[in-house]
Formats: structure tokens, sequence, C-alpha cells
């Protein structure tokens, strides 16, 4: 089909503004570049006015919480040599395998949690048991967990059995450093539990066999490398390695181990340790170089799919979109070569940048209405800030200054949520514990508290498995800059509709103002950023005026 296009696009100058033409073409006509014309084909712009069965859905989860567990040891082996004229030979169990480790890895490509959010719980395989003619145990299987780039990993609690030993007394000495030597734990020997008995011994053994003092538990080297717990990493590039988040645990000795002088066929062994259980809140902020925030229905996902080859849905109503989508916009002149001229300070000439479209904002979204401030998180890290304004759909200044309102009150919970993490890191009543095991072999410069002793820090609730809160602990700053000093600009929208050119010079009228200081930055911080602010006038479903939004934005990223 083919229709005779009625607007006129100054191509070339950022700030024209399209106008409608009449039917027959207008006195302007001669001022007009040809092509702008011309007759086109509308399934050309299929793409900007889609059809339902075009739109992506992609199921999307941005929060989630999960359970990590590591491998537990596998159990030592109780066994004697025997072979032919030897028919009671010594004693030759081999060691339990050590437990599988966790690891996690950031990459690209990966744009959801919901994957992670459904698994719930992820385990480390166990290690195996050790076996006769002192074969070890396999190690237990490492379990890999993969997340996209831009998501924030919190630990919410721990159990970590080693640790808890320690707290409740049994352990006590193992982080001693003068019970350096093989002295066996004292204070573990009634642990029963922790000891394995020959297969054809009757049950009642368990009570009364003799068993000597449980050797001192045994921790994984690869604790060293561990984060420091609690953990909180914020992985914002993609990793080319995995980082280990709790190694396995050790397994049990076998019987070899517990040969004596009095005893010299021992049958018994140890069982392996459990592993660490670690409860993680993942939060996925999305990377995207440029944020576009604006009222519902704005035209935000047109504009996305306008200047990227996104596939997002697209309507006439509020809340067509329900999740952030990520576009990205090539910068190739189609010769291989960049198509803009910017190093700007960079190595490499820009070839890209991606696009965060998010739900949209409604007036008291932080009172939770609409869908809430929620999905601001995802353009909290965009370096430039894109608000879309329906130039049609009333007075854009004051859509512009409610959009920079609820941008203002995202930040203020924000800042708030910062403030009652560092409380969080208490611990809390259920056992949870949360404190590093080992702490000084990680960080040699950590000086312990006065008050290390959990007996000396805890009231009179005795049996609580409680830690001080880690007191002088510095935690890693959770440092982002304020929104209002990020570079923005506005994609003044809808342009082709009739009568909205007063509304955009009103529009450009107070961007100009603001520049120069004459009205106040609509975020209403003093220290806001407020050079080079600009509202660019665009159809983007007609997919016009999009083009000087690239050079724009590349110019506010490099620049
Ligand atoms: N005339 C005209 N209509 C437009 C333009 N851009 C978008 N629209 C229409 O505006 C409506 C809303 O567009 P969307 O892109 O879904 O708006 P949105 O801001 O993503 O909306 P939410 O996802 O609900 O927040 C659709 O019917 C579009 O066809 C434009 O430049 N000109
Ligand atoms: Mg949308």
């Amino acid at each position: 089909m083919q229709v005779q296009v009625g607007y006129v696009w100054y191509l070339g100058d950022r700030n024209a503004y399209p106008t409608r033409l009449p039917p027959n073409g207008g006195s302007t006509a001669s001022a007009v570049q040809t092509e702008a014309e011309s007759t086109i084909d509308v399934n050309q712009y299929d793409h900007l006015d889609p059809s339902p069965p075009e739109y992506s859905s992609q199921p999307f989860t941005d929060s989630c919480t999960i359970t990590l567990a590591s491998g537990a040891g596998g159990h030592g082996c109780i066994s004697f040599l025997r072979e032919k004229y030897i028919a009671n030979g010594p004693p030759n169990g081999g060691d339990g395998g050590t437990g599988g480790n966790l690891y996690i890895q950031a990459v690209r490509g990966e744009t959801s949690l919901h994957k992670l959010a459904r698994r719930g719980t992820l385990k480390a395989g166990r290690g195996k048991n050790g076996q006769g003619s002192l074969r070890g145990g396999a190690r237990g299987e490492d379990v890999l967990v993969i997340v996209p780039v831009g998501t924030v990993v919190r630990e919410v609690g721990r159990h970590d059995p080693l640790a808890e030993e320690r707290v409740r007394g049994y352990g006590r000495d193992l982080d001693d450093d003068d019970a350096e030597s093989d002295a066996p734990d004292q204070s573990r020997k009634w642990r029963r539990d922790r000891w394995l008995l020959y297969p054809g011994t009757l049950p009642k053994a368990f009570t009364t066999a003799d068993f000597p003092a449980l050797p001192r538990p045994r921790r994984n080297n690869l604790v060293a490398t561990e984060p420091e717990a609690p953990i909180r990493l914020d992985l914002d590039k993609p990793m080319d390695q995995p980082i280990l988040i709790a190694a396995g645990a050790m397994g049990g000795l076998g019987n070899p181990h517990f040969v004596t002088k009095s005893i010299h066929k021992p049958k018994f062994a140890t069982k392996g340790e459990e592993g660490t259980r670690i409860h993680f809140q993942l939060e996925l902020k999305l990377l995207a170089d440029v944020g576009l925030v604006g009222l519902p229905n704005a035209g935000k996902s047109t504009l996305l799919r306008a200047l990227t080859n996104s596939r997002t849905r697209v309507g006439a109503w509020a809340f067509t979109t329900l999740s952030p989508n990520v576009g990205t916009v090539i910068l190739d002149s189609h010769t291989g070569r960049p198509a803009l001229d910017t190093k700007g300070g960079r190595k490499e000439p820009r070839t890209n940048f991606t696009i965060a479209d998010i739900p949209g904002l409604i007036e008291d979204a932080h009172l939770d209405r609409g869908l809430g401030l929620g999905f601001l998180r995802h353009i909290e890290r965009a370096a430039v800030l894109a608000f879309v304004i329906d130039l049609s759909a009333g007075n854009a200044v004051a859509a512009l200054k409610a959009l920079w309102r609820e941008v203002g009150e995202y930040e203020k919970i924000r800042d708030q949520e910062v403030n009652a993490e560092t409380e969080r890191l208490k611990p809390d009543e259920d056992g949870m514990v949360a404190f590093k095991p080992f702490e000084s072999a990680i960080s040699p410069g950590f000086e312990a508290e006065p008050n290390d002793s959990p007996f000396d820090s805890k009231d009179d609730d005795s049996d609580d498995v409680l830690l001080a809160p880690p007191v002088g602990r510095t935690l890693p700053p959770l440092s982002l800059p304020p929104i209002s000093s990020k570079p923005w600009f506005v994609v003044a929208t809808k342009a082709d509709l009739s009568a909205t050119q007063e509304n955009f010079a009103a529009l450009q009228q107070y961007l100009t103002d603001v520049q120069n200081g004459v009205e106040a930055h609509p975020s209403g911080k003093a220290n806001a950023w407020r050079r080079r602010v600009q509202a660019v006038p665009v159809s983007a479903i007609n997919k016009e005026g999009v083009g000087g939004i690239a050079e724009l934005v590349v110019g506010l990223l490099d620049g």
C-alpha cells in the first residue's frame, strides 16, 4: 500500500520541528527536502506499529531470594587389609571426599533472574565416602551460579556448622593460634554423632563404644579465598572467571587415622562435615547507558523500537510495558566503521550504546500507585536519563516536573534502604550467624574486636547461637551518585500530532531557563546537572527526528 506522507522533517537539524503539511503540499514546500515528501511504503514502519504476534514476551524477575549450599564432605571408611595369607590386616579405610564448592559468575546475555528464582535452593554435590585400600572419596560436584551482569548479591543469613559449633564452645580452640598442635579437641569428645562404627557392630555399641577424642574439625583451604562475610557483591561487569562463594566441607577421616598404641584396629571413622548454607537476596539492576523515564503511554517503547531492533510491546493504553527492556543502538555506518567520530577519551570509538525502557511512572508512584517506583532501579545506573514526554498529553513542563519528583522520591527511598541495610547486618533471632569464620586469615590487617569471645559478648540467654553485631567492620559503601547529577535531556514525542507546537515551545523555553539558572532545576537539588539541557522533538512512530538522539547521547556519554 502506498500513501502520501503529510509530514515534513528538516533532516539534519535536531531542533527543527516536524510540521504537518496540507495534503497537496504547502507554501513551505520549497524549503523542504524532497525525500520527506516522497511516497513511502508504510509496511517499512511495521516495526514501529506492530501486530501482537510480533511482541516479544519474556519472563522477567528482577529480585529473588535463593539459598546456596556448599557440598557436605563424604564419610571416612572403616576397612582392614585382607589378602591371601593376611586374614586380619591393618586398617586401610580411605578418607571421605571434599564437598563441592559454590561459585558465582556474572555473564552477558542473561537478562533476568527468573531461572534462579524458580530453583530456590542450589546445592553443590556431596563428597563421596572413602573406600577400602586407602582410596579417598571423590570430590563433590561444584555448582556455578550464573547471574546477569548488573546483579547485586546480598547475604541475608548463613548456617555454617563449624562456626556454630565454635559459638557453642565445642570447637572453641579451632582458631586459637597456640592450638596448632595435633592435640585432639577435648571439647568435642561427647559428640558421638560424628562417629561411624564398623558395619557389623550392634547398634547399642554406639552408646557404649569408647571413642577417642574427636579430631579437630578441618576446614577447606579454599575458605581463605571466600569473600568476607556477610557477602555483598555488585556484579556490574561481565566476569572472565567465577568467584568462590562457599568452599565445600571436608570429608571424614578413615580408620587408619585412629590407630594408637592401645587400639591397633580401630573400628570407627568420622563423618564428613556439613556444608555451609547461605541465604542470598539477589537484585538485578539492568545496566544500560540511557534510561527512558516517562508517564505511561508516552511513547517510550515506540521510541525504543524506533532507535533499536527491540521487539517490545507497544499499545495505545497505559502500562503496556510491564517489565524493563534493553535495546542496543548500533552506531555503524554499514562500512564496518563507527558512524560517529567521537572518541571522547576512549581508546576505541563507540560503536553502540544501550537504552533501557521501563514501565511508565505515574504521579504518586512513590505511594505505590501504578507499578510503583521499583523499576527505577534499572535506570539508576544509567549514565544518561532521557525523559520521554508526550506533547499531545497536556502541559509538557508539568509532566517533566512530575517525573523528576518521582525520581527524587525514589532516590530518597533508596537512601533509606542503604541505611537500613547497614542496620540489618545484625544477626537475627533464628540462629543465623552473620560472621566471618577465619576472619584474620583473610584480612590480615583486620583487628579482632576486643569482645571476640561469644561468651562475654552475649547477655543471659546463653544457648542462643548469636554473635555480637559486627561492630567496627567497614562495609563497602554502596556508592551511587545522586540521580540529579546525571546528564539528562527530554525527548518530546508525538510531535506529529496537531497543536503540539506551543507545548513544545513552552518546554524548550523552560529548559533554556533551567540551563541559564533562571528556573530552578526540576529535581529541586542545588548541584544538579543543567548543562546543555535540551528537548528533542520526535515522531517516533514515523521514525522522524530519532537520528539526532544517537548523536546527542554519544555526546553526553563521551563528552
Ligand atoms: N502519533 C504518534 N503516536 C505515537 C508516537 N509514539 C507512540 N505513539 C503511540 O502511543 C501509544 C503508546 O506508545 P507506547 O510506546 O506503548 O508507550 P509507552 O510509554 O511505552 O507506554 P507504557 O509502556 O504503557 O508506559 C501507542 O499507541 C503508539 O502507537 C508518535 O510519535 N506519534
Ligand atoms: Mg512501553
